[in-house]
């Protein structure tokens, strides 16, 4: 993607929200438009691990919630399954460094869709900025809701990227909530990437408007 967009994309990462009908304490579709309402800025689907949806009902869940995230106007990023999102034209894809190689990614979504990847070291992050729209750093703090996390790195590789890459959009995952947030956004960051602060809580309008 061109790296004039690159300020828009900052824009659109500030509250960036993940589900996946795993995570969803209730309804995903009605999770999701509260978080709509609440102000978020950017959506994954991340239909993944235990209790996950397969197949068509997977791909039934997706095309909802993008049709949901169009009304909205925020983009709809599709978590590691690179042929759904080419399937249903989303908005773009992240992928890890388990993930299928980002060089292929780009080839198969083309220059304009937005390319997201996760990165743990500065190797990677090399990598990845030649290729990526933005990055996912962390986890910055502990999670549960990712099985295979790795451990929590804090903020250094977010000040790393904010130094060594000043143009490319960043943000940081991992345990964020709406009290530590600042710390992830102090650090460098363009926005947080949050599953669990959002959709465990009990006003999700509310919680996804207090990450502004
Ligand atoms: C915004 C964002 N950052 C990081 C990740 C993690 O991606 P990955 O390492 O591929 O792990 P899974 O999410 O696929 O389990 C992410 N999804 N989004
Ligand atoms: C997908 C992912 N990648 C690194 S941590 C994480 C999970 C983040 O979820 P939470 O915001 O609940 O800690
Ligand atoms: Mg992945």
């Amino acid at each position: 993607m061109n790296r004039l967009y690159y300020q828009d994309i900052r824009k659109q990462l500030e509250i960036y929200f993940i589900l996946g009908s795993q995570n969803a304490k209730k309804d995903p579709l009605e999770t999701v438009k509260e978080a709509l309402e609440g102000g978020i800025t950017c959506f994954q689907f991340r239909e993944k691990g235990i209790g996950s949806l397969q197949g068509a009902e997977k791909r039934e869940l997706a095309t909802s919630l993008f049709a949901l995230c169009q009304q909205y106007h925020v983009p709809f990023i599709i978590n590691d399954d690179v042929d759904l999102a080419i399937e249903l034209d989303a908005d773009g894809v992240h992928v890890g460094q388990e993930d299928e190689d980002i060089a292929s990614v780009r080839e198969k979504i083309g220059p304009s869709k937005m390319l997201g990847v996760s990165v743990h070291t500065k190797e990677e992050l090399r990598r990845a900025a030649e290729l990526a729209d933005y990055v996912g750093i962390g986890p910055v703090f502990g999670t549960r809701s990712k099985d295979d996390a790795k451990e929590p790195a804090g903020t250094w590789l977010i000040e790393h990227a904010t130094k060594m890459y000043p143009s490319l959009p960043k943000v940081g995952i991992g345990g964020i909530t709406p009290e530590n947030a600042v710390i992830v956004r102090n650090a460098g960051a363009d926005g947080v990437a949050v599953i669990s602060a959002i959709a465990a809580s009990k006003d999700i309008r509310l919680t996804a408007n207090l990450f502004k």
